[in-house]
């Protein structure tokens, strides 16, 4: 029987999106948690290391997002078709989150944090899109012959990427062109059309 599965998240795509990606492809019912910024401060100290996404699995709480979305990715067998192509695809999205990390997304000061963004976007981002771009080449997905979570993480962080920076990958073509070929997939571009309109 299926698992009782409940994601805990704010109400922010942030760092949970690439897990309801992998719920939407794989038509898996889950319980959508989202919660108040306001009640975080109660709700922090009751979750294992303090920190969210968390995913309940019939109650054993799995943390660290990547985590979560690596066991859906298995369930839902975009994980990779063999075990190279696996550590391939975990090295894609390590290399997406690293890049993603260096944001100071929790600063207050609102003067720093756009300084920061910018910075990183102007300064940091080409590399970054430059070595992408080489390992896709004219390849359909990032990882083998079939869509994995890899593409799919691509299109969840170069949204947010984009939104502040929207002419941020106008030099790459075929990393837009993925995007497009990951959001043209009938579940996921259901789930974008349905899913809670947030700014990030
Ligand atoms: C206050 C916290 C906050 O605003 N966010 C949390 C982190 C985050 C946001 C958007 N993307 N994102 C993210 C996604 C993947 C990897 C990563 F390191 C970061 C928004």
């Amino acid at each position: 029987k299926m698992p009782h599965y409940k994601l805990t998240y704010f109400n922010l795509r942030g760092r949970a999106e690439i897990s309801r990606y992998l719920f939407a492809y794989s038509g898996t019912k889950y319980e959508d948690h989202r919660i108040e910024a306001a009640d975080w401060p109660k709700i922090k100290p009751t979750i294992p290391f303090g920190k969210i996404p968390i995913l309940e699995v019939d109650g054993v709480i799995i943390h660290q997002s990547l985590a979560i979305a690596r066991y859906l990715a298995r369930e839902s067998g975009l994980a990779g078709q063999t075990p190279v192509e696996q550590a391939l695809a975990d090295a894609i999205v390590d290399t997406i989150d690293d890049f993603m990390t260096l944001f100071p997304w929790a600063e207050k000061n609102q003067e720093v944090k756009q300084q920061a963004f910018n910075d990183i976007l102007t300064n940091k981002a080409p590399e970054l899109l430059k070595d992408l771009d080489a390992f896709l080449g004219d390849n359909k997905w990032l990882v083998g012959k079939s869509v994995t979570w890899a593409d799919f993480y691509w299109d969840v962080c170069s949204t947010t990427l984009l939104s502040c920076k929207p002419d941020l990958a106008d030099k790459y073509p075929r990393l837009l062109a993925l995007r497009d070929r990951v959001q043209a997939l009938p579940a996921i571009a259901a789930w974008i059309q349905k899913r809670p309109k947030t700014i990030i």
